[in-house]
């Protein structure tokens, strides 16, 4: 496509060079160019894109879009006041702006995201739907798995897989988006049908510093919606965003356990092992669910799902079959098969208010004793880690503190900070970085009726140690130890 298309829509601060040049490919990393290409410089956290221009040149750009003043005349350059942002419009433009091609579903909130766009999934599936998904898990397009750093991909490799979509034939798009994604323009351009939101607790304040910051990165997804916004009332900053929002044109469906709303689930039963429940909504809506799980928030998440799928249009009886056939995410309250006289559970809880949640239907589901082998990531929100401990302390009969993921941290100091919380507390504890240990530990203590619950990387099968990125999957660690120590 020509540079010129390519950014004639867009705000543009300076152009210096002929823009009537081809361009066959577009990064925002230099090492990624090839010849032909456009090379967007992003001011990052780590580094500056700016830096690497030469090195982008040398590998073939043919045009670069800055936000700094450059001087260079081997190739034009474009100057923006955000490349971020510009990289939005320029590859929605190079890829035919694919998302309004599509139905997009977005889901935001600290938890549940991922849970619940799954659901969805299952759900629009038996409704003739052709879907895709881009979330934590991986991008799946038919029968294509990708996977990504992040959670809701840089804008232009969103672009991309929605292109990719399209060319597949997909009708609906179902993403989670995450408040860094709202906040760093990666899912500027994208126009949604629905917005959900899920939760806010504390989670990411190394990146957003305050709760109302975080909240207000959560909302700007209700404004880029054009068919309904979903909200659960139960949650403060939910019902916060219900008054900011009230005036738009989107209409709103709200959803609740504790309070009025549109969708309202009554008669909770839970039996330690599945809830069944009923939900009422608008138009004489009426289901009865059984979800085979103990973990009250599958309710959150079901509500959001359904509630979506009702404002698409799906009927009630094919919600309810799809709810009711809905088998989990793995890595997310996911039991082990197979061991003997203990059972463990493998959850993706990274944040208190997650933990807090899994160790409380924990509790409800053991016979026994609970023990919870944790941690937390390093180079992310450190105000979490203590009050994790706290948690841990609190509903466990045993903790084992662990290494999550130390990245560049030194993992003794996540494992000191995760120990202040749990010291305020008289759970018992000790501490073993070595994730593997810590698992075996659990396993050889663990007696008859015991419960184990890991959390933290669910369905993660790696372990970031520095630069090292080792092969780790829970899961499969809790059977590899449990056989060796004769508990298969
Ligand atoms: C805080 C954050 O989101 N950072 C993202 C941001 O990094 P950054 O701006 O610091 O980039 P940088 O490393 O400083 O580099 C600046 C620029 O120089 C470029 N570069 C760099 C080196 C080189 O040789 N040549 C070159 O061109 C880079 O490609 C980049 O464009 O932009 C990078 C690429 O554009 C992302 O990879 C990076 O995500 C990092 C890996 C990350 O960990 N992000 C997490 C916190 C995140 O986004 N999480 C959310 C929420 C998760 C959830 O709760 O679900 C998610 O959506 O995943
Ligand atoms: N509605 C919910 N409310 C509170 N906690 C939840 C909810 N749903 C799931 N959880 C907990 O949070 C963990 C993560 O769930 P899920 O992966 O669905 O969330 P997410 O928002 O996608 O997380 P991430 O931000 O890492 O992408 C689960 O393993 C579970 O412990
Ligand atoms: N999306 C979350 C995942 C955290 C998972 C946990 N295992 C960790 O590494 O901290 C994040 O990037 O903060
Ligand atoms: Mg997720």
């Amino acid at each position: 496509m020509d540079l010129k298309n390519l950014i004639k829509e867009l705000e543009v601060e300076s152009i210096y060079g002929p823009i009537d040049v081809q361009i066959d490919n577009i990064h925002y990393d230099s090492r990624l160019i090839k010849p032909g290409g456009l090379f967007i410089c992003i001011e990052g956290f780590m580094t500056d894109g700016h830096n690497y221009i030469n090195e982008a040149i040398e590998n073939g750009a043919v045009a670069i879009a800055v936000e700094k003043e450059i001087h260079e005349d081997r190739v034009p350059i474009i100057r923006f006041k955000n490349t971020r942002r510009a990289m939005a419009s320029i590859a929605s433009n190079f890829y035919g702006k694919p998302s309004q091609l599509l139905d997009m579903i977005g889901v935001t909130g600290t938890n549940g995201k991922t849970s619940v766009t799954y659901i969805i999934k299952s759900i629009l599936e038996n409704y003739d739907r052709k879907t895709a998904i881009i979330g934590t898990l991986a991008t799946l397009i038919n029968n294509e798995k990708m996977y990504s750093a992040r959670t809701t991909p840089e804008s232009l490799d969103l672009q991309g897989l929605f292109r990719k979509m399209i060319d597949g034939d997909v009708d609906t798009c179902i993403m989670e988006v995450s408040s860094h994604s709202l906040e760093l323009n990666r899912v500027d351009e994208v126009s949604f049908k629905v917005g959900i939101f899920t939760n806010l607790t504390p989670d990411h304040l190394d990146f957003h510093s305050t709760m109302d910051n975080y909240r207000e990165a959560k909302k700007k997804l209700f404004y880029k919606t054009t068919h309904c916004n979903i909200i659960n009332l139960d949650d403060e900053a939910g019902r916060i965003i219900v008054k900011d929002i009230k005036n738009l044109d989107t209409p709103l469906l709200t959803y609740s356990i504790n309070n009025p709303a549109d969708f309202v689930a009554e008669n909770i039963h839970n039996n330690g092992k599945e809830l069944s429940f009923d939900v009422v909504g608008p138009e004489n809506f009426n289901i009865k669910l059984t979800l085979k799980t103990p973990a009250l928030f599958a309710v959150y998440n079901a509500l959001a799902s359904i509630a979506c799928c009702y404002s698409l249009g799906v009927p009630a009886d094919i919600i309810a079959d799809g709810l009711n056939a809905f088998i989990g995410v793995p890595g997310r309250f996911q039991s082990i098969d197979g061991l003997k006289e203990f059972s463990a559970v493998v959850d993706y809880a990274h944040t208190p208010d997650a933990l807090e949640n899994v160790l409380k239907a924990a509790k409800e589901f053991t016979k026994n004793k609970l023990i919870t082998v944790f941690g937390c990531g390093g180079d992310r929100d450190q105000t979490k880690r203590p009050v994790m401990g706290e948690i841990a302390g609190k509903y466990s009969d045993f903790s084992i503190i662990t290494s999550d993921n130390p990245r560049s941290e030194d993992p003794y100091v996540i494992l000191s900070m995760i120990e202040e919380g749990i010291k305020r507390t008289k759970g018992n504890y000790i501490i073993i970085e070595d994730r593997k240990e810590a698992i075996r530990e659990a396993v050889k203590m663990a007696e008859a009726g015991d419960l184990i619950v890991i959390a933290g990387k669910g369905h993660e099968t790696t372990q970031i140690v520095k630069d090292r990125v080792l092969v780790f999957d829970d899961k499969q660690v809790v059977l590899e130890v449990a056989g060796e120590e004769g508990r298969i």
